[in-house]
Order: C-alpha cells, then sequence, then structure tokens
C-alpha cells in the first residue's frame, strides 16, 4: 500500500532532508508541513505543503484528520539546547505539549507516529548506549526529549522513537550551523576556534537520519532505534578531519575541555550509539564520518 506521510519541521535540517529523499519515491505520497511558509517552494514548487503549527492543538487535529496520513515523521522542536535552558516553557510547549496532542490525532485517526529523539536523554558517564540503557538527562532540552518519549511510548498508536546524535548536513535557507560547515567556515575565516575533545559522539549525516526515518516508515517498524554513525569520535577529531578533507589550516584549531568554556547548558561528555538493532532489523548502512564530509562538499554552493 502506498504511504501518505506527513512530515513535522519540514522547513528544519532533518525536514529538508526527507522531502528530498520521499518527494521522488513513487511508493509515497508527501505532505511537508512547517510552522510559518514553505522554504522549499521555489526549489521544489511541486512539493505539498501546508503550514502546521504543532503547539496548537486545534490546528493538529484539524490537519491530520483532514489529510489522513498513513504515517508522521515528528521532526519539529526546539534544538536549541541553550535557548531551551532558559526559555523552559517554550521549550516544553514545543518538544513535549505538541507531541501530546500529535499523539493523540495519531490515535484517533490510526497513524504511525515516527518521533524524533535525541541522546541527550543520557547523562554522558556511560556512552555509546544501546536502545535499552536507562536515560538521565543533565539538560532542559534533554528533560522535555525524554518526557515527550514518555508520551509516545504510553501511546496506544503505533510508534516508533528514532534516536539520533548531532546531525550535521546542509540545507536550503536555514540559519543553524552545524560541526562540518562551523568549523569549514571558521578555518576559511582564519578564526580560531576552540574544540573540545572530552566529549564523544557518533555523528550522523542528516541524509542518514532521513533513510533510517523511511526505512522505518517503508517497514511499519515500531519501537526505539538508534539512528547514528558508528564511530565514537570527538568533536576535536571531527574538526581536524574537517580541515583535512578541504585542505585548510588546522593551525586555527585548539584542543580544549568542555569545562574551558561556557555553555549555558550542560553538555553529556560521552554519548554515541550502539547501531546495531537498525543495522540488523533495517538495513540500515550510515556514512562514516569522512564519507559524510564528502556528501556535504558535493551539495555546496559553487
Ligand atoms: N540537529 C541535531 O543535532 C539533533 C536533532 N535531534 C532531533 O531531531 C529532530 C530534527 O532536528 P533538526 O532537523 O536538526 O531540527 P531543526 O531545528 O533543523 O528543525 C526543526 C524545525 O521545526 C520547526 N518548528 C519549530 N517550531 C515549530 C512549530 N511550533 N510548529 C511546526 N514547526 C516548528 C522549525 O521551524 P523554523 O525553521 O521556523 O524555526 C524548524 O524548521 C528534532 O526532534 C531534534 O530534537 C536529535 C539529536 C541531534
Ligand atoms: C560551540 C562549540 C561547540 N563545540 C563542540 C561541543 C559539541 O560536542 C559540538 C556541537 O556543539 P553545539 O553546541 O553546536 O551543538 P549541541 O547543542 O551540543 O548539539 C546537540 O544538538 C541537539 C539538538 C541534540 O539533540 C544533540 O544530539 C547534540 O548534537 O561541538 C566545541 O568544541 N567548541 C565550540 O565552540
Amino acid at each position: 500500500m502506498k504511504k501518505k506521510i506527513l512530515i513535522t519541521g519540514a522547513n528544519g535540517l532533518l525536514g529538508q532532508k526527507l522531502v528530498t529523499l520521499l518527494l521522488p519515491n513513487a511508493d509515497v505520497e508527501l505532505l511537508a508541513t512547517s510552522r510559518g511558509e514553505n522554504k522549499l517552494a521555489a526549489l521544489y514548487p511541486q512539493l505539498p505543503f501546508v503550514s502546521l503549527d504543532v503547539t496548537n492543538p486545534d490546528e493538529v487535529k484539524s490537519v491530520i484528520a483532514l489529510h489522513q496520513p498513513t504515517h508522521i515523521i515528528h521532526t519539529a522542536a526546539m534544538t536549541n539546547v541553550d535557548e531551551c535552558e532558559v526559555n523552559q516553557e517554550a521549550c516544553w510547549k514545543l518538544n513535549v505539549d505538541a507531541v501530546e496532542s500529535l499523539v493523540k490525532a495519531a490515535e484517533e485517526n490510526n497513524v504511525h507516529f515516527i518521533h524524533l529523539s535525541t541522546d541527550f536523554i543520557f547523562d554522558g558517564l556511560a556512552g555509546p548506549y544501546d536502545e535499552e540503557a536507562k536515560a538521565n538527562p543533565i539538560s532542559y532540552y534533554g528533560e522535555s526529549k525524554l518526557a515527550a518519549e514518555q508520551l509516545v511510548k504510553q501511546s496506544s498508536a503505533r510508534w516508533a522513537i528514532v534516536r539520533t546524535v548531532l546531525v550535521y548536513g546542509i540545507v536550503h535557507d536555514y540559519g543553524r550551523s552545524n560541526i562540518v560547515l562551523w568549523v569549514k567556515n571558521s578555518l576559511e575565516n582564519q578564526k580560531p576556534i576552540k574544540v573540545v575533545n572530552d566529549q564523544f559522539r557518533t555523528p550522523t549525516l542528516a541524509e542518514d537520519l532521513a533513510l533510517g526515518c523511511w526505512l522505518i516508515a517503508d517497514q511499519d517498524a515500531e519501537g526505539v532505534f538508534n539512528v547514528s554513525s558508528k564511530e565514537l569520535i570527538t568533536p576535536y577529531d571531527m574538526a581536524l578531519q574537517v580541515a583535512d578533507y578541504f585542505k585548510l589550516d588546522a593551525s586555527c584549531i585548539t584542543r580544549a575541555d568542555a569545562s574551558s568554556f561556557t555553555q549555558t547548558a550542560k553538555r553529556p561528555a560521552r554519548t554515541g550509539f550502539i547501531i546495531t538493532k537498525a543495522e540488523e532489523q533495517l538495513g540500515f548502512r550510515p556514512h562514516t564520518f569522512t564519507e559524510g564530509i564528502a556528501v556535504v562538499a558535493s551539495q555546496l554552493p559553487l
């Protein structure tokens, strides 16, 4: 049966990659949604889009009832971890309350709900983590994403939770940076950067994450899935790889301890994921970080 997939947050990093992946797929009828305008209108004039603010429960209810998707991939969230720490009410409204109304609508309309979550539900003392590891968030963002997971797990709808880590990629008309673009731009401008070598992550190419979400939808898979790369590396090592790939002067990169610079919210030290379940059950095969940089490089504007 053809899947009808509704994406929330389609203007975001993952949202845009999902659109690029799924729009040409003849087995999929796609409905992109995000708050405000469709940023992809010029790129994909044929993309079906409706504006949907997920923090508005009436809008959530009516859009889902009207369009009757078979699957929702819920990417919209407050993803600025420091902003979540200072603006807790807005963070909870978007990262938790909105999930409650989406889950309710999924139940009422028999929709398979695919929810995006994060390594930041863990404290970072024992990474890399598998799907069964015990959560213990150390930031408000992490707390909000864990509370959302609990709502999804309690739901009577069919559901999957896709946990991911430090996503990087390049998309259209997009404000937020990521480790590859940040390091590349800084080095190109001879701007010195301090990069931590005491945090560990399994960084995720945005295309791989989109594919992981699609594998879940396509196979109607249920449960929790870790979807990331499988190389546990530090941001410092990532920065050196970016410098090496783009042949930039790495002398602007200084190795630092996380304690040596201040970020409003705490970051977990050692996260990263064991992805055996996604590999075995979904056939998920992520790029390495070096391969991922090459994918990003191939998409840079000339
Ligand atoms: N990026 C990362 O490193 C990681 C992300 N994740 C999770 O993956 C998911 C996707 O992340 P990512 O694509 O990077 O996030 P982005 O921040 O790139 O995209 C989120 C999108 O949601 C939209 N949005 C914000 N508020 C609303 C609203 N009220 N209604 C509808 N849409 C809204 C934003 O719109 P606007 O463009 O207008 O701001 C934005 O386009 C999130 O759930 C995140 O928690 C997990 C681990 C790592
Ligand atoms: C700003 C900065 C970051 N870093 C490191 C710390 C961190 O491990 C990495 C990325 O830092 P940022 O603050 O940009 O990103 P951060 O907010 O830590 O990214 C997180 O985003 C949310 C949405 C998630 O769910 C997480 O998986 C995670 O990837 O780079 C430095 O080494 N030096 C710096 O000056």
